[in-house]
């Protein structure tokens, strides 16, 4: 018998930010598993895992939530240094969560030293379009005054252009790390995939996996 010859990926690192109750969990719930989640419980840790070929390319997803207000900065600088890339999410309903983003921006770029990190920015509940208060102008002006940072409209609940935030952020992370000479430092052997994408709730044990594991995308 033959041993299979070892797959190569490279894994990369992606963070999901945004004010509280934009869609974060609904939208990477819908990426990972293809399920709308009407109502998220915020005391459950959720770890979600999610093999994707980018180009050709396999990329990880991971997402813990976290409850607990006083670890929340703390656990989010931790994510923030460790991100390769950032989702920036707001709701097209709250104007409010599309100025936390320039916050969180400022943010990323003092704690990683880096203006050309990886960003995508998300407008979230596009299927409210009656209650939206965020024109998609502004929404641009904001992209165009970060350098083009790349902006979409999702709907978590539709499941419009989930998949496509995710691969274009991966995209610009492969792009980065081309550009800046990582060649395959990153690439590892890696195990069989254990099955289809999957999804588990734990409680606790999520911030231990993050931890541990390489590659990861992480909601906060
Ligand atoms: N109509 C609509 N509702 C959405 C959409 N995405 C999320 N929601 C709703 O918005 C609420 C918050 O969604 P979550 O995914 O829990 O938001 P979050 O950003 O993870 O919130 P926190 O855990 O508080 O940070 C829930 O009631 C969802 O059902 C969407 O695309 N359209």
């Amino acid at each position: 018998m033959t041993d299979d010859p070892p797959r190569r990926r490279r894994d990369y690192r992606i963070v999901v930010l945004g004010a509280g109750g934009v869609g974060k969990s609904c939208l990477t719930a819908q990426f990972v598993q293809n399920v709308w989640i009407e109502s998220y419980d915020p005391t459950i840790e959720d770890s979600y895992r999610k093999q994707v070929q980018v180009d050709g390319r396999q990329c990880i997803l991971e997402i813990l939530d976290t409850a607990g207000a006083e670890q929340f900065t703390n656990m989010r600088e931790l994510y923030i240094k460790s991100g390769h890339g950032f989702l920036l999410v707001f709701s097209i309903t709250s104007l409010s969560s599309l100025y936390e983003l320039s916050r969180l921006r400022e943010q990323i770029i003092r704690i990683k030293e880096d203006e050309t990190i990886p960003l995508v920015i998300v407008g979230n509940k596009s299927d409210l379009e009656r209650e939206r208060v965020v024109s998609r102008s502004e929404a641009f002006s904001i992209s165009h005054s970060w350098g083009n940072t790349p902006y979409y409209e999702t709907s978590a609940r539709r499941r419009a252009n989930v998949d496509e935030v995710f691969i274009d952020l991966c995209r610009q992370i492969i792009r980065k790390r081309k550009i800046e000479g990582w060649g395959n430092d990153d690439e590892i052997d890696y195990e069989p995939d254990p099955g289809p994408d999957h999804y588990h709730s734990r409680r606790r044990r999520g911030r231990r996996r993050l931890a541990r594991r390489e590659s990861r995308c992480t909601i906060l």
